[in-house]
């Protein structure tokens, strides 16, 4: 039995719903927390409670969903007792539809998915290991009959339809399941339970035994997903990573040159045949078919489970067709021999959370492109790269490069096939360190703030134009990776009809500044200062224009005028006036995001968090509120020393006495600039000295004092 009740944003039909729902939280003594404004739902035998975001009948489709009941009492009704006197006889009608529905669901899914067959004869795997955890009561099937309604309803895609057409009010009824609430938000909720924890397999036990694909893996997130992989879910039977030959070394090298690096230390430990697990397939994804062998295409049909699509230009002056070469056409193509893969679960694509930054509020929606996508690829297929780059401005529009613009439009190829395949689309803001995996604070890229944080920690950034007062949205890597991998085993468990997107972001939830990252950064390279460094560190942010060029001239320019002049004098080349030219321009593409705030909605982030078994939310924790920035900070920058300037921390006593002798330098290149103004200035005027005598700071009076001697 079940309660069904529709809510509607009319204010005379609360009182009702509030009814049902107190009728049952008297009967069974059931806590339940409600969120959110109107909804239709109905209270699963399991205690479980689902909602739709149409409205049970589908009568109201303003409704958005809105309501999120959860059960928040670890005492399991044996049933939920007769519907409330005053729900409606339609809504009794349709709690019978509905749970024969259920059933039929449920008989399908119990003969035709591994799970099901393993939930029934309670072999080895999820129902087991569930109860293990306490997270099911109850006799196998039953439970399995309560936690597989959800899971079967997402499978209906594979259902013949006869099945679904046994009740096709309901089936129109329960379509907006999974479907984008009119407000496009396809939120977590709308397609799931509710139960916390869930019932279905954890994370390490989805992946056990399948095979995933991933692009991008040689890069700063991709070695991260492939570590935390194969340490996390140990069980999982091969990674097949598409990397390209580069810098004249061969694919292979190139893989068993990751393995070495330190990120891999922990599995290493682990496991040290790990590498076995890694199969490395040559592809160039710039190139038609990937420029992937025939045979390596058949082995990944017939084998893939699931794909996490990485590979990205990432460079914000990459010219447009080479962007949208890689960044658009290359998804097209791997969404293209994604649907030829005969097993696949679940494509994950990471976007950016900036792929919609002309926006101020960005909610977890895939927005209309700029422009249709195949439009432009036919349109620039032809045209010269001389005239792209010329239209190259207007065609982004409002976009500040062509990577924010031509993510934005892979997320539309990414859309354009949720008919076919399960989709997730996990939009990061900006990724920093890692927070605590495989070590806190490892990084090994100059990408987005870390150079700039190295650059001022050697003392050669000075100033830079950013927002004190703005929200820096930073985001640690291990936090995106757990964050991506949850999202992979929900996606394969639930099948969503429509993409599910994650913003990926940190600022609506636990908020810190560009102003604090400042100060914490200076202080911590004060701390650990990195070796050789120019100048003493000293950065500050302005939004003025004026005052940052003006600090340009007087920290920057200036400085590296009278270093070079000196490097000429002792017949070196001089160099410091280059590097500043090109660190000009790395910042100068930098401050459109240092220098402007945004709003994300990060709901199906949390809500998928309460999907997790407490288990898996320790193992794949992407919890941001546990973020501790001053300390995060601070590990961040030991790890820019560590693993990007490949910096001995033992060094560290040095790198202070070398910080203090430019300290003792600049001292006394100040004493002699006071000195030199005073001689030539302020000692041949009259007028200068009677200014002076009228008002002499201890520290001039002591230079003074100086000059008397001599
Ligand atoms: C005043 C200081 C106070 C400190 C606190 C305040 C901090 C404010 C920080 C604000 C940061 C804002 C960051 C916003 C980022 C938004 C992110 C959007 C999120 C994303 O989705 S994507 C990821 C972000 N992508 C990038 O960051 C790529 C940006 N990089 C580029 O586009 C190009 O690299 C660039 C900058 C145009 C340079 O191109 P080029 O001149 O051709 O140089 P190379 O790329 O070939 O590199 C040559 C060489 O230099 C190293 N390098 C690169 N960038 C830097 C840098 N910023 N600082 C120092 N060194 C850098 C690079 O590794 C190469 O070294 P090799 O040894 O390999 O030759
Ligand atoms: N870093 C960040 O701050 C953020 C990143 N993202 C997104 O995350 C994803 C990963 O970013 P990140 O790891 O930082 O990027 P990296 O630049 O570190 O990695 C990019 C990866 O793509 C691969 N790749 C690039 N071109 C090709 C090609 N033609 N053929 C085959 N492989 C290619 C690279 O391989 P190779 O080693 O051969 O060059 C590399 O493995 C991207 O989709 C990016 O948009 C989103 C938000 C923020």
């Amino acid at each position: 039995m079940l309660y069904i009740y529709r809510a509607s944003h009319r204010q005379e039909n609360r009182p009702r719903k509030r009814r049902v729902r107190d009728r049952a939280l008297q009967e069974h003594g059931k806590q339940l927390s409600c969120r959110g404004r109107a909804g239709a739902g109905c209270l699963m035998p399991s205690g479980s409670f689902w909602c739709s975001p149409r409205g049970v009948e589908g009568i109201n489709p303003e409704l958005k969903l809105c309501l999120h009941l959860r059960e928040t009492s670890s005492e399991q009704p044996e049933h939920c007792g007769a519907p409330p006197e005053d729900t409606p006889r339609t809504l009794e009608l349709e709690n019978n539809l509905l749970l024969s529905l259920a059933s039929v669901w449920q008989s399908f899914y119990l003969l035709r998915t591994q799970t099901g067959r393993q939930a029934v004869t309670g072999e080895r795997g999820v129902i087991p290991a569930a109860r293990a955890q306490g997270r099911l009561v109850g006799g196998g099937r039953e439970s399995a009959a309560t936690h597989s309604f959800f899971d079967s309803r997402q499978r209906e895609r594979s259902l013949p339809h006869q099945h679904m057409s046994t009740e096709p009010s309901l089936e129109r009824d329960l379509d907006g399941l999974g479907k984008q609430a009119t407000d496009g938000h396809t939120r977590l909720t709308d397609i799931s339970g509710g139960t916390e924890g869930g019932s279905m397999a954890s994370i390490p036990e989805y992946y056990a035994s399948k095979n995933v694909l991933i692009t991008g893996a040689t890069g700063f997130m991709g070695k991260v997903l492939v570590e935390k992989l194969l340490r996390a879910c140990p069980e999982v039977k091969a990674l097949y990573l598409l990397v390209r030959p580069k810098a004249g070394q061969s694919m292979e090298e190139r893989v068993s040159d990751m393995m070495t690096c330190k990120l891999f230390d922990r599995v290493r430990e682990d496991n040290p045949d790990f590498h076995q697990k890694i199969i490395p397939i040559s592809s160039e994804l710039t190139q038609p078919g990937l420029a992937i062998s025939p045979e390596d295409v058949e082995t990944l049909s017939a084998c893939i489970n699931v794909v996490f699509h990485c590979a990205a230009t990432i460079r914000f002056d990459e010219p447009l067709k080479h962007a949208l070469q890689l960044n658009v056409i290359a998804t097209q193509q791997l969404l293209g021999l994604a649907k030829q893969m005969h097993h696949l679960e679940a494509f994950v694509h990471i976007s950016t959370a900036y792929a919609n930054c002309n926006r101020k509020h960005i909610d977890e929606v895939i927005y209309p492109p700029p422009v249709e996508p195949k439009k432009l690829i036919d349109s620039l297929e032809w045209m010269d790269d001389s005239i792209v780059r010329d239209i190259t401005p207007r065609l982004i529009g409002d976009r500040p490069n062509t990577y924010t613009y031509t993510k934005a439009l892979a997320e539309c190829v990414v859309q354009q096939e949720q008919d076919k395949l399960n989709i997730a689309i996990i939009r990061p803001s900006i990724v920093g360190a890692s927070w605590q995996e495989p070590v806190p604070g490892w990084i090994d890229n100059f990408n987005g703030p870390s150079g700039v944080f190295i650059a001022a920690g050697k003392g050669i950034l000075r100033t830079m134009r950013a927002n004190n007062d703005a929200v820096a949205d930073l985001i640690p890597v291990d936090m995106v990776i757990n964050l991506t991998l949850a999202a992979g085993w929900y996606t394969a468990v639930h099948r969503p009809k429509s993409a599910l997107v994650y913003n990926c972001t940190t600022g609506g939830i636990n908020p810190f500044h560009w102003g604090q990252i400042e100060h914490h950064v200076m202080s911590s390279f004060k701390r650990n200062p990195l070796e050789q460094a120019f100048r003493r560190p000293n950065a500050n942010i302005t939004s003025n224009y004026l005052m940052n060029q003006y600090w340009i001239l007087v920290s920057h320019k200036f400085p590296a005028l009278i270093y070079d002049f000196v490097l000429r004098l002792s017949g070196q080349k001089p160099q410091m006036m280059r590097i500043f030219n090109r660190l000009h321009k790395a910042i100068g593409l930098l401050e459109y995001f240092s220098s402007q705030d945004w709003e994300w909605n990060s709901e199906n982030m949390s809500m998928l968090m309460s999907q997790l078994t407490p288990e898996d939310r320790r193992t794949f924790n992407f919890d941001v509120r546990q973020l501790n920035w001053p300390e995060y900070i601070e590990n961040y920058c030991i790890g820019t020393k560590k693993y990007v300037l490949n910096e001995d921390m033992s060094d560290i006593p040095a790198a202070r006495q070398h910080l203090r002798k430019l300290r003792n330098i600049r001292y006394t290149f100040n004493t002699v600039l006071v000195v030199f103004i005073w001689r030539v200035f302020i000692a041949r005027s009259q007028m200068a000295r009677n200014i002076w005598r009228r008002r002499q700071p201890w520290p001039l009076a002591v230079s003074r004092m100086q000059h008397l001697r001599l």
